[in-house]
């Protein structure tokens, strides 16, 4: 049976270290500031807005939430941006995806200043990951990669193979694990015997939006599963891409869903925050 990768308690302890260095901050006068702009009514965006506006207030991060009607224009979005990107109390922005279809996200994403894109999803902080220099990276792959840490997971030499191709998750998570000397498989819808391909990996990464999706014969024994997922099944109920019934038989190592990839993605994007805020400290 597979040790599961509990997410809550890493992100618990991970917030216990951060109260700390917000401490710190505050002795030198500067409070960590996150400014969130959600436009619409996404269900995957609300949980995540819920849940770290709450961890981020009570870590000590000023944290202000921007509410866009889903038929906002992109022009006022633009001008939004341009006002935190002047506001020197704010040192991370994010826009929650997905956004409205008359907005364009890559514009959006590219007017954030790249040192206060908090998601690293401009393509200055994506030239940075694939350029091997430092920048702002994306929440979620830098969430999965403290959770492996954390349960002592090797990385470095292992092969990894990543589900899915998305520019918020899949093509991220694959260049930090190749940053961290994984050899990386990138698999996606048009990937022919998935099955043989998964069963490669010794760390399998799934971020594909299909609930229960990867079941036992995907996995290799012993195997880390990490499950991205988050969606209804049949019964309306919260699950992952991964059977977690079948699979915790067979894997090393699961993460849940609830209680997995989720908290860890918010431990990911408060510690940038937090980076951030401890670079303006230094100026
Ligand atoms: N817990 C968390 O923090 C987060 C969870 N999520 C969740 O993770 C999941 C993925 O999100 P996201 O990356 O944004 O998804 P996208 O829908 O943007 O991308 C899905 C990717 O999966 C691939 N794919 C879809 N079906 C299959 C299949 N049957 N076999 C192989 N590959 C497949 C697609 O391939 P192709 O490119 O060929 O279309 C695509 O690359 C969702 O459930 C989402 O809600 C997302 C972000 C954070
Ligand atoms: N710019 C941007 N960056 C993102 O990283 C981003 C985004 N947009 N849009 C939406 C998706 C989704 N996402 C989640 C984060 C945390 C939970 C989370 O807290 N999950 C908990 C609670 C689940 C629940 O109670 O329903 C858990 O899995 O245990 C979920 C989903 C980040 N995303
Ligand atoms: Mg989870």
């Amino acid at each position: 049976m597979a040790v599961i990768m509990d997410g809550k308690v890493a992100a618990q302890q991970a917030d216990q270290e951060f109260a700390m260095r917000i401490q710190k901050l505050k002795q030198q006068n500067i409070i960590p500031g996150l400014a969130v702009i959600l436009i619409g009514d996404d269900a995957a965006s609300q949980v995540y807005v819920r849940n770290k506006a709450r961890r981020a207030r009570k870590i000590g991060i000023n944290y202000q939430l921007h509410r866009l009607d889903r038929g906002i224009t992109q022009e006022a979005v633009l001008q939004l941006i341009t006002q935190l990107n002047q506001d020197t109390q704010v040192d991370g922005i994010m826009v929650q995806m997905p956004v409205p279809k008359q907005i364009d996200a890559n514009a959006v994403m590219n007017a954030i200043l790249p040192q206060k894109d908090v998601d690293g999803f401009s393509f200055a902080n994506i030239g940075r990951l694939w350029g091997n220099a430092a920048g702002n990276f994306p929440a979620t792959p830098r969430g999965v990669l403290r959770l492996l840490r954390d349960y002592h997971i090797t990385i470095e030499g292992q092969q990894a193979v990543v589900v899915g191709r998305s520019d918020i998750v899949g093509k991220p998570m694959a260049g930090l694990l190749l940053k961290n000397n994984s050899t990386v498989t990138i698999a996606h819808s048009k990937t022919q015997n998935l099955a043989q391909v998964t069963q490669q990996a010794d760390l399998l990464i799934v971020a594909i939006g299909q609930a229960e999706f990867i079941t036992a014969d995907f996995v290799k024994p012993g195997a880390a599963v990490v499950d991205v997922g988050m969606n209804h099944n049949a019964a309306g109920k919260l699950v992952g891409d991964v059977d977690f019934k079948s699979v915790k038989q067979i894997a090393g190592y699961l993460t849940p869903v609830p209680g997995g990839v989720g908290p860890m993605t918010i431990t990911g994007l408060l510690e940038q925050v937090i980076v951030l805020a401890e670079q303006r400290a230094t100026l």
